[in-house]
């Protein structure tokens, strides 16, 4: 897939090579540094963290439609996401929820057709997947992909350089990389193992989801799309998930989580709950709207 997440902004061929010996190293290094001398960012139990009242993201009336069929799927969704913020999106199976997110990390399955999506400041919209990912955007896939051949590690790395060297920043060397990555494995419980193993291939779903997390911990992307990352997890993991995810919560960064459950938003306390249904927010509200929903359904919540 060609969209916007990490996963997708970069080529295998454009992947630096990286010494077999480091690999090697890596693990045991990287295992002594992990237990010895970093601060595990153990994150708060709650998710919401004041900030200011920036913007970050403004979507407004967007519209769009399967590029094959020309089918429309979203039908106008507003939305503002503003810094510190947490917001969830839930809604029944279909309404659209994973479209929403596809569209703004710029899927080439989807075209759009209205409205206008604004990212700190600038027309998402023009820019192309890649792009968006270097400005900031990240996504975590309901399903993330594979990429064989290519290590966890040296994935990483790439992508934390690509975005750094389009910030005028200079790229971080493999050695420093291990020390940047170790508090990062440990606030995940992962072991430094996962960092030799190619993107995602053999991973469990759960630990898929782990990784993801891993991968917008390394980004400190501003806005953090996670499409049902509670999917799949033991509850020993979505404890852990969640704690990664409150930890790297900023004042002047934001997540918009899409969900099916009360219970992620117990762990990662949203300031905003939406409900879309048939391609647009149709109703938005505080996590009570979340307890409505999870005690008595979408009919609980249906006077929209
Ligand atoms: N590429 C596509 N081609 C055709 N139809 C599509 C495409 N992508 C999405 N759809 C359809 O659009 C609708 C919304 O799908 P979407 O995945 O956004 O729903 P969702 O709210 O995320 O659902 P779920 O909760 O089951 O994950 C569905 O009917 C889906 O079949």
């Amino acid at each position: 897939m060609a969209g916007a997440s990490i996963s997708s902004s970069f080529t295998v061929a454009s992947s630096p090579s990286i010494r077999p010996s480091y690999r090697v190293w890596t693990r045991s290094r990287l295992r002594n540094f992990t237990r010895a001398t970093l601060t595990i960012d153990s994150g708060a139990s709650g998710g919401v963290v004041s900030g200011s009242e920036k913007v970050l993201l403004e979507v407004k009336g967007l519209k769009a439609v399967v590029k094959e069929s020309g089918k429309e799927l979203l039908h106008g969704v507003d939305l503002t996401v503003r810094e510190g913020e947490v917001h969830a999106i839930m809604g029944k199976n279909g309404s659209g929820k994973s479209t929403f997110s596809k569209v703004l990390v710029g899927h080439p399955d989807y075209e759009v057709t209205g409205g206008s999506v604004i990212f700190k400041g600038e027309d998402l919209l023009e820019k192309e997947p890649e792009e968006r990912s270097h400005a900031g955007l990240f996504m975590s896939f309901q399903s993330p992909i594979e990429i064989p051949g290519v290590s966890n590690f040296e994935f990483m790395l790439m992508a934390l350089n690509a975005r750094r060297e389009k910030n005028g920043l200079k790229p971080i060397e493999p050695l420093e990389f291990y020390g940047y990555l170790g508090p990062k494995l440990a606030a995940l419980k992962m072991d430094p193992v996962f960092l030799d193993r190619n993107v995602n291939e053999g991973f469990s779903g759960g630990e898929k989801k782990r990784n993801e997390i891993l991968q917008l911990a390394v980004l400190e992307a501003d806005l953090a799309i996670l499409d049902e990352v509670d999917s799949g997890l033991d509850v020993d993991a979505l404890q852990d998930v969640s704690s990664a995810v409150n930890g790297l919560l900023k004042p002047n960064n934001a997540v918009l989580m899409i969900t099916h459950y009360q219970r992620l938003l117990e762990l990662i306390q949203p300031s905003f709950v939406h409900i879309m249904e048939g391609g647009k927010i149709v109703k938005t509200g505080d996590s009570s709207l979340a307890k409505q929903l999870d005690e008595g359904g979408y009919k609980a919540i249906s006077s929209v």
